[in-house]
């Protein structure tokens, strides 16, 4: 998917050959072994991949992911985004993924720890402050970064905060990096419901995910005034056409793991969900979610992407032929994430920290100018939004390849 859409953009750029060649392709793709004891006293081998896509703008900036179906093909697809995602906010970033085929629910506490330690100790050779730096993703979280904090800064023998992103506060971690993502899809599909003239507090949401991203996106959009009638997880959907209570869901969700067996809302078919109608449909867990065989029964006015890569092309060519659906791409939307990881290195390179107000009201403002400038460009060339947000990306990129030239 992700060569595909490049390739579209590669052409409309009208890329040399030499600059497609040197913008496309990753610049290291790392597979490690991460063997472990497990709680029963026997020792598993994991798969552990990083994916470097290119150095040129910076170090390396990406998320961690630990589910089973990561592979290095999937790894080096997210690594290419992020590397569009971090040229679109105009962050001094190359982007780059990780991830280990593990089944984190499956595994106890201690399991994960001994496996994020392992693998932070195997790519100890690719990575550093200054040239590769992990973040949450799917199936981690701030407890991993803090693992992989204390490995890095124990073999160096000092405190390194800036190897990681998404720590948790008191190991100097960002105000405002546990929402950012959420926090920003929630915001520029506001924004986008401006544009369309809808009214906040008429306009309902469904939102494909209670992670980090789901979740956030579900307590932003709640706290703009909009209707979060529809909500997934792994465990199943629920629908409420009158509103759910998102206190309530919070609370049950801490309580209980996930959403199954909260009964102020109807049990739904996951599926369905997403072609329910609503003003806002966030599909903010996995990918491919939106696909040919849904993308024409689709009832939503605005789709906006917090997971990565949750439409194919073939979805795509179906939407933009709809002409009906106001699109924020992935690497638009769900760059609140990154952007205060960026600013969360730029406090722990400081030794300095800055209050949630000010990391937030930077963020929207960041987000705010890609926002316009997407929008701009995509009416300029008569584009869609993704094929927009990506031209301008790779572009940036590219730009700087040819400057920087070929080394002999
Ligand atoms: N965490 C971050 O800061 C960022 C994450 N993303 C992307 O957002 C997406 C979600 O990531 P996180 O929220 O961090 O992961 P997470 O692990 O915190 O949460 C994932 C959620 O998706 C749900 N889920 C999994 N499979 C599902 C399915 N088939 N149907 C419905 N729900 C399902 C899980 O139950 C869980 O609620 C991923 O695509 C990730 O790459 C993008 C930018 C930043
Ligand atoms: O916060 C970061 O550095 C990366 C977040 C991420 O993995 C993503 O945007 O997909």
């Amino acid at each position: 998917m992700a060569a595909t859409q490049f390739d579209l953009v590669a052409d409309f750029l009208g890329l040399t050959e030499e600059l497609r060649q040197r913008t496309k392709w990753p610049k290291r793709l790392i597979t490690v072994t991460v063997p472990i004891r497990l709680d029963d006293g026997s020792t598993k081998v994991f798969f552990g991949h990083r994916v470097q896509h290119h150095l040129t703008r910076g170090p390396v900036k990406g998320g961690l992911r630990y589910h089973p179906n990561v592979d290095l093909g999937e790894v080096a697809a997210l690594a290419m985004w992020m590397n569009w995602k971090c040229a679109l906010m105009d962050l001094p970033f190359g982007g780059g993924k990780g991830g280990i085929t593990c089944d984190p629910r499956t595994m106890s506490m201690g399991e994960l720890e001994r496996l994020t330690r392992r693998y932070t100790m195997e790519m100890i050779p690719f990575i550093g402050e200054d040239i590769d730096i992990m973040a949450p993703d799917m199936g981690t979280n701030e407890q991993t970064m803090a693992w992989m904090t204390d490995t890095y800064s124990t073999h160096a023998g000092r405190l390194i905060p800036g190897i990681v992103t998404g720590k948790p506060l008191a190991l100097q971690g960002s105000a405002g990096r546990t929402q950012a993502t959420g926090h920003g899809v929630a915001f520029l599909a506001c924004r986008a419901l401006n544009k369309l003239g809808i009214k906040l507090t008429d306009a309902t949401a469904i939102v494909q995910g209670f992670g980090n991203v789901g979740s956030h996106t579900v307590y932003g959009l709640a706290n703009s005034g909009v209707k979060v009638t529809g909500v997934s997880d792994v465990s199943g959907a629920i629908w409420n056409p009158r509103g759910i209570d998102t206190r309530e869901l919070r609370d049950h969700v801490a309580a209980r793991g996930s959403i199954a067996g909260f009964t102020e809302a109807d049990p739904i078919d996951p599926a369905e969900l997403l072609t329910q109608p609503c003003d806002i449909l966030a599909p903010a867990a996995t990918d491919m979610v939106i696909h040919k065989d849904n993308a024409g029964q689709l009832q939503c006015k605005i789709l906006a992407e917090g997971a990565n890569g949750p439409t194919t092309p073939e979805a795509d060519e179906i939407i933009n032929a709809r002409g009906d659906i106001f699109v924020i791409p992935d690497i638009l939307c769900n760059a609140g994430g990154v952007t205060v990881s960026y600013f969360e290195w730029v406090q722990n390179l400081q030794r300095f920290q800055w209050t949630e107000r000010e990391v937030l009201t930077k963020l929207e403002t960041m987000l705010e100018n890609a926002f316009s400038r997407v929008l701009a460009f995509a009416e300029r060339n008569k584009l869609s939004h993704r094929m927009a947000a990506q031209s301008l990306a790779v572009k940036t990129v590219a730009e700087v390849k040819a400057q920087r030239g070929l080394f002999p």
